[in-house]
């Protein structure tokens, strides 16, 4: 049987490819760039075999120059260049890479890696160019040739006159059109911002005519003048890949600011160069300050991702958990696997093993931090301590393990931040608990009747003040094997509770309960003696999953389910007010109703819960003072 061989339509492969790989026109020079900075690295592996050529670093370079009037973008570099047969091969057959060729016969040294391997980057310049003009002269030739296309229809080729050898490509760019702008790539701070972003760290130097402003020669003083200069853009050899002993907190903080990763400067840094199932460099920075945005949607998490030196992601956030949302940095890897646009990943195998090895790394790096510069800490803890207590939270407690012992809180008795397992050393013989109390401020929890018999036995509390806290407590459930326990709950789960009402307490008591119930009905679930009140006449605690803050805070959302608290009036029975309403009872039911409400009320506003009717309650009052 005869065997047929596809048939491409190339024109149209060449047009799909063109306007459908890239989301992005900018990227044609990065891809341009870095076939340069190939054919330069391939020049060095010449050299290491062929004595006819010698391999001086600082002889090679990328050269990059617009011409406004012309509409022309020229690169030329000083590599290897190409034959006529390598024009033909290489720039006339789609996904034919000489460079992945290159790879596979020559072993990669010294970091001179070879960027290409799709052979489809140098179409991109289709996507801006009209015209696209290659010359080249091969090392191996006499000749250089010139290659030509408009993208549409074929290409040519013909001899050319290049003295040396090396390839210059000169792109026609585009006129603009009613919805897009060309004009762009042909401006000089346009091109540097490009280099700068995706091919800063090239390891060989791209110069740009450039021009600038110079003080006159013979001029007035103040007086300038429009000179042109060749200025080199990129930045050439990566921090990351320097020696961490050769860097100074200085370096650190200049690659911060450099790479506009916040206004502030880095509380942290960490420098990781992992050679392991994957081979990674990573600079990470844990801000200062917390971004302006970064409690809202816009805010945008990730790391830049490299690969070999080039970056291929601005923001790539599978590098990094939610909860860790908040640090900055870059990873720089030759082991991705990129798909043919380079702006995503193949598959995410290497990217979950760096992803896992950075979530450990910054947080060890938290809890040194936490150990041996508490000042620090707390400052970090100031900005970012809520996205860690949402972290607990989220994902139904997932990474709560990861997180608990990155937590602090308000501490009743060393009246600062604690951790909790600061919390579980100090924990009295005793004590079963890690006991927190919840408000909206120390100053108020500090007033909380709740507090006193907790306090008053020397039990530590911390203290919740975040919306977030409860809820992120509530999941974590226990540490070390100590449970939580709020201070409000109405089972406190202390001695005093267990002492039971005597029963001609609870009799005497039970009638008037009832009464204080029902004028109470919808609103508590029971009305009952509390054995722990010792100044305050009444407070309010909850039974049951919801507590009082949970309440609050979930009724303060915009989806509210109206979710309540089982609320139980507790009455101190040591308190005049408890004689009055025994009084009442007896006598006068109309007023008992009145006390038991103003009691509710009292209640409610020291939970700081509004209350259900300020006239009526502003009535009680009056009735009571006339
Ligand atoms: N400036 C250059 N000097 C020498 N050879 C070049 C140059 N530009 C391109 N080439 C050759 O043309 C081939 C095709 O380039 P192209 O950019 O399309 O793909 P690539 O760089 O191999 O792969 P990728 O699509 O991954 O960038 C290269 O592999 C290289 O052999």
């Amino acid at each position: 049987m005869e065997k047929k061989q596809f048939q491409a339509e190339s024109k149209r492969l060449l047009e799909m490819m063109i306007n459908s790989i890239y989301t992005q026109k900018e990227i044609f020079l990065r891809e341009l760039i870095s076939n340069s900075s190939d054919a330069i690295d391939k020049l060095y592996y010449r050299a290491l075999t062929d004595d006819a050529i010698s391999f001086e670093q600082d002889q090679y370079a990328i050269h990059i120059t617009a011409d406004k009037e012309k509409r022309t973008l020229t690169l030329i570099d000083t590599g290897i260049g190409m034959t006529k047969e390598e024009l033909e091969n290489n720039l006339g057959t789609i996904a034919k890479s000489g460079s992945l060729a290159f790879k596979k016969t020559n072993e990669i040294k010294d970091g001179h890696d070879i960027i290409g391997q799709f052979g489809v980057g140098f179409y991109s310049a289709f996507m801006v160019a009209d015209m696209v003009t290659v010359n080249s002269k091969s090392v191996d030739a006499d000749t250089a040739y010139k290659w030509q296309s408009d993208g549409s229809d074929g290409y040519t080729i013909e001899e050319t006159v290049k003295d040396t050898p090396g390839t210059e490509i000169t792109l026609h760019i585009k006129e603009n059109t009613e919805d897009e702008s060309f004009d762009e790539f042909l401006e000089d701070y346009r091109l540097k911002a490009i280099v700068k972003k995706y091919s800063d760290f090239i390891r060989f130097p791209i110069k740009m005519d450039v021009s600038t402003f110079k003080p006159k020669e013979g001029g007035e003083e103040g007086e300038t003048e429009e000179v042109q200069e060749i200025q080199t853009i990129n930045s050439m050899v990566p921090i990351w890949r320097k020696n961490k002993s050769e860097l100074t907190k200085e370096d650190y903080e200049q690659f911060y600011q450099d790479k506009r990763y916040g206004f502030d400067k880095p509380l942290e840094h960490i420098h990781l160069s992992v050679d392991g199932a994957v081979r990674y460099n990573s600079i990470l920075f844990i801000p200062e300050n917390t971004p302006f945005d970064f409690y809202s949607k816009e805010y945008e998490k990730g790391l830049e991702l490299y690969a070999n030196g080039v970056l291929i992601m601005e923001k790539c956030a599978d590098l990094l958990p939610d909860f860790f949302s908040f640090v900055k940095g870059m990873v720089d890897s030759e082991d991705l696997s990129l798909n043919i646009s380079r702006e995503m990943l193949q598959h995410d195998r290497q990217l979950k093993l760096i992803a896992k090895n950075i979530q450990s790394k910054i947080k060890s790096q938290l809890q040194t931090l936490l150990k041996n510069q508490r000042e620090a800490y707390e400052t970090f803890y100031q900005s970012f301590g809520r996205q860690l207590k949402f972290g607990v939270y989220n994902d139904y407690g997932a990474n709560k393990k990861v997180l608990e012992d990155l937590l602090l809180f308000h501490s009743s008795t060393e009246k600062g931040l604690v951790s909790l397992s600061e919390y579980v050393s100090r924990m009295k013989e005793d004590q079963s608990y890690i006991y927190y109390a919840t408000g909206e401020s120390v100053e108020r929890i500090e007033k909380l009747p709740q507090t006193e018999i907790v306090a008053d036995k020397g039990y530590e509390i911390l203290y919740f003040t975040e919306d977030v806290d409860e809820f992120a407590i509530k999941m974590l459930q226990s540490y070390q094997e100590k449970e939580f326990q709020s201070v409000s709950s109405a089972d406190l789960k202390m001695d005093e509770d267990d002492t039971e009402e005597s029963e001609e307490e609870k009799d005497a008591n039970k009638a008037l309960f009832e009464t204080m119930k029902s004028v109470l009905s919808g609103k508590v679930k029971d009305v009952r003696l509390s054995k722990r009140l010792k100044t305050h006449p009444v407070f309010l605690t909850a039974e049951g999953e919801v507590t009082i803050e949970m309440e609050k805070v979930l009724q303060a959302m915009p989806d509210n389910q109206h979710v309540k608290a089982e609320k139980v009036l507790e009455i101190n029975p040591n308190h005049d007010v408890f004689k009055a309403i025994k009084a009442a009872h007896e006598t006068d039911q109309e007023k008992l109703t009145l006390y038991t409400n103003l009691l509710y009320s009292q209640a409610l506003l020291i939970e700081g819960l509004p209350l259900e009717d300020p006239v009526e309650f502003t009535k009680d009052m009056c009735k009571v003072m006339v």
